[in-house]
């Protein structure tokens, strides 16, 4: 378990990270989002030691990062996916890393086929893309096998595909009561791989939730083969009908039950039916205006 309390970083007279607090728990995976310079990466280097907190600590199974024995065992991190030799190859790398974090260097070879870079993992990594990049750096953080996984920005440069493949990862991790988190400004990229939302806005924490709550629905969109008729029934039922964009009805503050209990009623066809889900935009919009 982590807990995290009342972590604060000042630069100068300038509050960047103001009293946060959370605690992550086994098993889940933990959206750390927020929009640029809301202070994610100095959250994240705080809790794990490589920037000095002005206030607060972070608590790893009962203990400070740098009390850790082996801090990699026990957290792998991924914070600077560029920190890396260029002239050296990926294995090496790895079996550098290997050697400080006290696995023996067949272990370079497992993850490197973990993260799908066996087949380069003999060129030098200045010649890597930005994608495997972050591929070789997150084998760096699985090395030691830690339970914790604290990742800054880890879709940076990966392809749909790459994203798809993380999010199993990190999935599979937390299924067998590993503990993560990741940051992103991008909620797309994270929505389907977290249990949970940590929203930081300017510093603060402003949200903390299950993504369905923080996003809850904003009404209904539907589709029907005859959209005039609908909106009457819709209409006729005390329901707001707006017209969206492609053809869709949107039908604030219902339910798609309701929708569709309607459209049931009077036998309209629907082609599509869909909650209308507020964007993370507007809710960051809303919780740090
Ligand atoms: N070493 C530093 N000295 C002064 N200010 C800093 C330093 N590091 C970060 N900051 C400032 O702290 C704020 C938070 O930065 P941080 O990198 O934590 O944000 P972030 O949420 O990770 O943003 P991004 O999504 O752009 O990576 C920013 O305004 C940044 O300019």
């Amino acid at each position: 378990m982590i807990e995290v309390s009342g972590l604060t970083k000042q630069y100068g007279s300038r509050t960047v990270v103001d009293d946060v607090s959370f605690v992550l728990e086994p098993g889940t995976v933990t959206g750390f989002l927020g929009p640029n310079g809301a202070g994610k990466s100095t959250t994240l280097r705080m809790m794990t030691g490589l920037v000095p907190a002005t206030a607060g600590s972070t608590r790893i199974d009962g203990r400070p990062y740098d009390a850790l024995a082996n801090p990699a065992a026990v957290v792998g991190t991924l914070l600077d996916a560029s920190a890396v030799h260029p002239g050296r190859t990926g294995r090496t790398h790895l079996r550098l890393m290997a050697a400080t974090v006290g696995v023996p260097a067949t272990r370079a070879d497992e993850v490197l086929e973990l993260v799908g870079l066996t087949d380069a993992a003999g060129r030098r990594i200045g010649g890597y893309s930005l994608g495997m990049r972050q591929r070789l750096g997150i084998a760096g953080a699985l090395l030691a096998d830690p339970p914790v996984l604290v990742f800054d920005e880890p879709a940076n440069g990966l392809d749909p595909e790459g994203i798809r493949w993380m999010r199993d990862l990190l999935r599979g991790h937390a299924a067998r009561g590993g503990t993560v988190l990741l940051s992103s400004h991008l909620l797309g990229e994270v929505e389907s791989t977290v249990d949970r939302l940590l929203v930081i806005g300017a510093g603060r924490i402003v949200a903390d939730g299950p993504v369905s709550d923080l996003l809850g629905s904003e009404g209904t969109a539907v589709h029907a083969a005859d959209p005039a008729a609908l909106t009457r029934a819709l209409e006729t039922a005390g329901f707001h009908v707006q017209h969206g964009a492609d053809g869709a009805l949107v039908v604030p503050g219902a339910e798609p039950g309701e929708v569709g209990a309607v459209a049931a009623a009077g036998a309209h066809v629907l082609t599509d039916l869909r909650p209308v889900r507020r964007g993370i935009e507007d809710l960051f919009f809303q919780l740090t205006a």
